[in-house]
């Protein structure tokens, strides 16, 4: 910020989304009203669509895609999976400076011991990302449904927040915890379930898949509830709703790596939920199978 006598000039906070898949093209794109936004990709296709469901548009960031082209931002925001953090490496290098704050926009729990490497977790904001939204081609991203992006209630994430336009849903919550832990338990349950069976959500509307979710949904909130989270009585219920209100031909991420070959995310889904389990000296049978069986993918 520069200010004369008589007038005051703000910059525009720096924004640099790492990961330019599903979460991170949709993030990009919704602050750009707000912050100047580059959104880094590795693929040197420098056209980036996006689909809000009247065919694919430019996205509105600056894309980049060679680390050199890139130096130190206010703000990084990390949408790769989580098991590809290490390999964005270059880019982490690149932009995080002395005094940058990272969000980490991931599925799972313990965000920020994923970039501890580059930041402390003072400056680090963890997001739970409720949007639908999937890569349909390798530079185009549609957006099924936003509906919110959840902050724990602190200064720094109030910050992060206010980097998007007025009528994004991103707020803060001061039960971030349980938010996370809900989110964990249901992709450990649906995520698995969708990414084994190679079918969409459908599948847990059908009664196989439907007792299967509800038993993994029931040993992630037992370890939750070990670990000291908070759920009302009803949680079961509440995740069973939700994984409901998803379209039955929707996908998850996890489902989709499989079907494209890439690396899975289940150390940080299933495999989270089964170190917590451990910890808390209880076991999560069925979850474990899951896991298993995908660490053979
Ligand atoms: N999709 C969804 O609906 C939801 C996803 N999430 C979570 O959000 C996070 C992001 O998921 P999602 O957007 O679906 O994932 P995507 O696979 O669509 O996007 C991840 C992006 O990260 C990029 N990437 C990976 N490694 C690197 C690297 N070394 N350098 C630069 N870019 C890299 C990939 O590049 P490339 O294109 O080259 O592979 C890809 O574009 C995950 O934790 C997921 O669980 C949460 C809620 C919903
Ligand atoms: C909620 C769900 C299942 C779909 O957005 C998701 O988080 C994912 O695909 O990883």
């Amino acid at each position: 910020m520069t200010s004369g006598s008589s007038s005051v000039v703000l910059r525009r906070p720096s924004v640099a989304v790492v990961g330019a898949g599903a979460i991170g093209t949709v993030i990009a794109d919704a602050m750009t009203g707000v912050a100047s936004v580059t959104l880094c990709r590795r693929n040197t296709n420098h056209s980036m669509l996006i689909d809000r469901g009247k065919g694919g548009e430019q996205v509105r960031a600056r894309v980049a895609s060679s680390p050199k082209s890139v130096s130190e931002v206010d703000w990084v925001v990390l949408a790769t999976k989580a098991q590809d953090v290490p390999g964005a490496s270059d880019w982490l290098d690149a932009l995080v400076g002395p005094n940058t704050k990272v969000a980490v926009l991931q599925n799972g729990i313990n965000h920020a011991d994923r970039v501890s490497s580059w930041v402390p977790a003072t400056r680090v904001v963890p997001a739970i990302v409720y949007i639908l939204a999937e890569r349909t081609a390798p530079d185009l991203v549609a957006v099924r449904q936003i509906d919110q992006l959840v902050l724990p209630h602190t200064e720094l994430a109030s910050e992060f927040a206010a980097l998007f336009a007025e009528d994004f849903p991103a707020r803060v919550d001061q039960d971030f915890d349980t938010y996370a832990w809900r989110k964990l338990v249901m992709n450990a349950a649906l995520n698995s379930v969708t990414a084994l069976t190679g079918r969409p959500v459908s599948v847990a509307r059908e009664d196989a898949g439907r007792e299967l979710i509800a038993t993994v949904l029931t040993e992630g909130v037992n370890v939750a509830r070990a670990r000291g989270v908070m759920f009302d009585e009803d949680e079961i219920s509440l995740m069973q709703r939700k994984i409901d209100g998803l379209p039955p031909s929707a996908t998850t991420s996890m489902q989709l790596d499989r079907a494209n070959g890439r690396s899975l995310e289940y150390q940080y889904l299933t495999g989270a939920v089964l170190e917590e389990a451990e910890t808390a000296g209880i076991s999560a049978p069925t979850t474990k199978t899951l896991h298993d069986l995908i660490s053979t993918l």
